[in-house]
């Protein structure tokens, strides 16, 4: 649906994106993530014809942005990082305009908007000021006006930026829920807010995609090694020994006594080897119950910070845990 082959943008001596290739399927939600300054806008304003690149070719639909930039144009809904809202407009008066200048037909006007009020919930403002709106609503217009037209792709810049908690679980629904009828790609820094929407990601940094997979492989492939969370009831120093000693164990880090008789450890496992029986049994064999037992992944902020060149992941972030017994 896009294809985007070495695509290059200089601002003066700044390479803003370097020699970018990547597609994005028809119908998928194509996850753009990357830390500030990384390349992220600029390559959105390049696949929307905002701004032209340097060098290579972006494709929309099998048409060249360059050789056929108004159907391409018609053929993407795009929600910049700050939408372009009339303050002094009504809702209606706003969206009426975007049709208008959309060329939508006057026929089809009525029937579009409708339903676009209807799926990004706009009935309760739709008479209201655009400047007396929430943050939350503002943003909800700004998707409106990037659907007008009915196109087939949205490209939205940061879509959840600066909204609260609330608002931004709100627009996250939206927009897992227009990805069943669009194909999507999103630019996000916030790395939970791709693995939730997207089926895809792209890590870009210094204008070069640096990883590419799904969420899920993303962890799993950069993983060096599985490792588990466990409590247990029993004295530190002869628990700690007898772990060690179990084949396949790589590494042995305490956590903490979480529990007053207990002890929390993180073990390491050699890549591929599976230990939980082993641990299980050998604890069990010497006394000393097991009271929790947790695989933890790597987190998709350890990938980030690993294919972005970082050594370790932020303090007091730590990895989400998968619970397996
Ligand atoms: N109009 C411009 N003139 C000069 N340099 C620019 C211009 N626009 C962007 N840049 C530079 O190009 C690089 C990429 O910027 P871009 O805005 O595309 O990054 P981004 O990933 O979207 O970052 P953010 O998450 O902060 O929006 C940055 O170094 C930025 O300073």
């Amino acid at each position: 649906m896009i294809e985007v082959e070495n695509v290059t943008k200089r601002y003066g001596s700044r390479l803003a994106v370097d020699r970018l290739s990547f597609t994005v399927n028809r119908g998928e939600v194509l996850g753009f993530l990357g830390p500030n300054g990384a390349g992220k806008t600029t390559t959105m304003n390049i696949l929307t014809g905002y701004i032209s690149a340097s060098s290579g070719r972006v494709r929309v639909n099998g048409l060249d942005i360059l050789e056929a930039p108004s159907e391409v144009k018609r053929t993407i809904g795009y929600l910049p990082e700050t939408p372009p809202l009339y303050p002094e407009m009504t809702v209606r008066e706003y969206l009426n305009f975007v049709a208008e200048l959309k060329k939508v037909s006057r026929a089809d006007r009525f029937r579009n908007l409708e339903r676009l009020v209807d799926l990004v919930r706009l009935q309760e403002v739709w008479p209201r000021l655009i400047k007396n709106l929430s943050k939350g609503y503002k943003q909800r217009v700004g998707l409106a006006q990037a659907l007008i037209g009915a196109p087939e792709v949205l490209i939205l810049d940061e879509p959840t930026v600066g909204l609260d908690p609330k608002q931004i679980i709100e627009i996250r629904n939206l927009i897992r829920d227009l990805g069943k009828e669009h194909t999507i790609l999103l630019s996000s820094h916030i790395l939970s807010e791709v693995s939730m929407v997207c089926e895809r990601v792209l890590i870009i940094n210094r204008g070069r995609i640096v990883a590419g997979d799904t969420p899920e492989n993303l962890t799993r492939s950069l993983a060096t090694g599985s490792k588990l969370a466990l409590r247990i009831a029993g004295p530190p120093e002869s628990v700690a020994d007898l772990l060690r000693r179990i084949p396949g164990v790589k590494s042995l880090e305490a956590q903490g006594v979480r529990e007053p008789g207990t002890i929390d450890l993180l073990v390491e496992a050699e890549s591929e080897a599976d230990i939980r029986r082993a641990v299980f049994a050998a604890l069990s064999q010497a006394g000393y119950p097991l009271l929790m037992m947790r695989a933890v992944d790597l987190s998709l902020e350890e990938v980030f910070l690993q294919v972005t060149g970082d050594s370790a992941p932020p303090a007091g972030q730590p990895s989400p845990e998968r619970e397996v017994s």
